[in-house]
């Protein structure tokens, strides 16, 4: 696919920043969302979700990486309001099935159990898309990542949006440009680009998602030429010209299942694994690559970031008061 996951850039206009609007109180922004909004009703919400996160991770290392990125293609399509969850409606179509996401989010049997474990200590009341929130954060913190104080109080979504799915995660054969345009829709900077990209310090990607940089970057017949020596003929190995597209590799080589800065430091030597990745150095965009390069230099700089970004990504377009529901099964729609 020469552009990507389909779409390219284009559209979506609408879709992400809406309700709430971001009024700043001091160095916060006002988004609706309380860190305190379970405090009452449910005060033991992040133990429960802390306690099935670490009897699945422990079980499976890479399903933090999943969870992580599940809030993220949440987040970026109709704002953080589970809609990413939902299977098949009578009025609309999964997103599960969009480009982006079909087979490759994991993790949502992950989340079914946080939510039954939640429904019975505190019925009705924990929505799905704080589930995801929490989750994310949690991730981040048991593979030795940064904590931050997160805000709650979203609600869920009572649709889904296949067409927004589609339109508004960013490709991983995108340009700098190209990236950049993706996160300033959701009211997202370079700052937050870079961040959040930091999150490929964990998890795996599919051979699909990184083969044209090995035979075929600019149509050509030749490799990305910013792709290390010896990590291109690695990479081969894994992701052959014909076949293999689901055999998978690490985001991060160096440290796969531990939150930290390797990522920027692999970025540095020619060795990110997508586009993507690598651009925010070799994209030519001053203020990216320095960033790339402070927080390959200080991992206590890119932690701060990292849970500052976080805030704002789990801000965008949450549904607050009456609008949306809070879902008793985080996979359909109340009745
Ligand atoms: C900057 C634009 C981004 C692009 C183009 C991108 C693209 C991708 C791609 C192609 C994969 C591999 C998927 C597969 O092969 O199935 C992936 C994995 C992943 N992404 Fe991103 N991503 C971006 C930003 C983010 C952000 C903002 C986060 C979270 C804050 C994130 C978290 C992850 C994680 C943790 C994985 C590994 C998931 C796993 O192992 O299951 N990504 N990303
Ligand atoms: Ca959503
Ligand atoms: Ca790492």
């Amino acid at each position: 696919y020469p552009f990507g996951w389909g779409g390219g850039g284009g559209g979506g206009g609408g879709v992400g920043v809406g309700g709430g609007g971001r009024r700043p109180i001091g160095t916060q922004t006002y988004s609706g969302l309380l860190p305190g909004f379970y405090g009452h009703s449910c005060p033991q919400a992040n133990d429960i979700v802390m306690s099935v996160l670490e009897r699945a991770i422990s079980k499976d290392p890479r399903m933090a990486a999943s969870l992580l990125r599940l809030h993220f293609h949440d987040c970026f399509v109709q704002g953080c309001d589970a809609s990413v969850l939902l299977d098949d409606g009578e009025t609309f179509v999964s997103e599960k099935k969009s480009v982006p996401n079909k087979n490759s989010l994991r993790g949502f049997e992950v989340i079914d159990e946080i939510k039954s474990e939640l429904e019975e200590a505190c019925p009705e009341t924990v929505s799905c898309a704080d589930i995801l929130a929490l989750a994310a954060r949690g991730s981040t913190v048991l593979s030795g990542g940064p904590s931050w104080e997160l805000p709650l109080g979203r609600r869920d979504s009572r649709k889904a949006s296949l067409n927004g799915s589609n339109k508004n995660i960013p490709p991983p054969n995108s340009t700098i440009q190209n990236l950049l345009t993706f996160f300033q829709r959701q009211g997202l900077n370079e700052v937050d680009l870079v961040s959040l990209s930091g999150a490929h310090t964990i998890g795996m990607a599919r051979c699909t998602t990184f083969k044209q940089r090995l035979y075929n970057q600019n149509g050509n017949n030749q490799p990305d030429s910013t792709l290390e020596r010896s990590y291109y003929h690695d990479l081969k190995t894994v992701c052959p010209k014909t076949g293999g597209d689901s055999n998978i590799s690490p985001l991060d080589l160096a440290s796969p299942t531990t939150f930290d800065n390797a990522y920027f430091k692999l970025i540095l030597s020619g060795k990110g694994l997508l586009t993507s990745d690598q651009v925010l150095l070799a994209g030519n965009l001053g203020k990216t690559m320095q960033l790339v390069k402070a927080f390959a230099d200080d991992r206590a700089l890119f932690f701060s970031h990292f849970g500052r970004s976080m805030v704002k990504m789990g801000n965008i377009g949450p549904l607050t008061g009456y609008n949306g529901e809070v879902r008793k099964h985080c996979r359909k729609v109340n009745l």
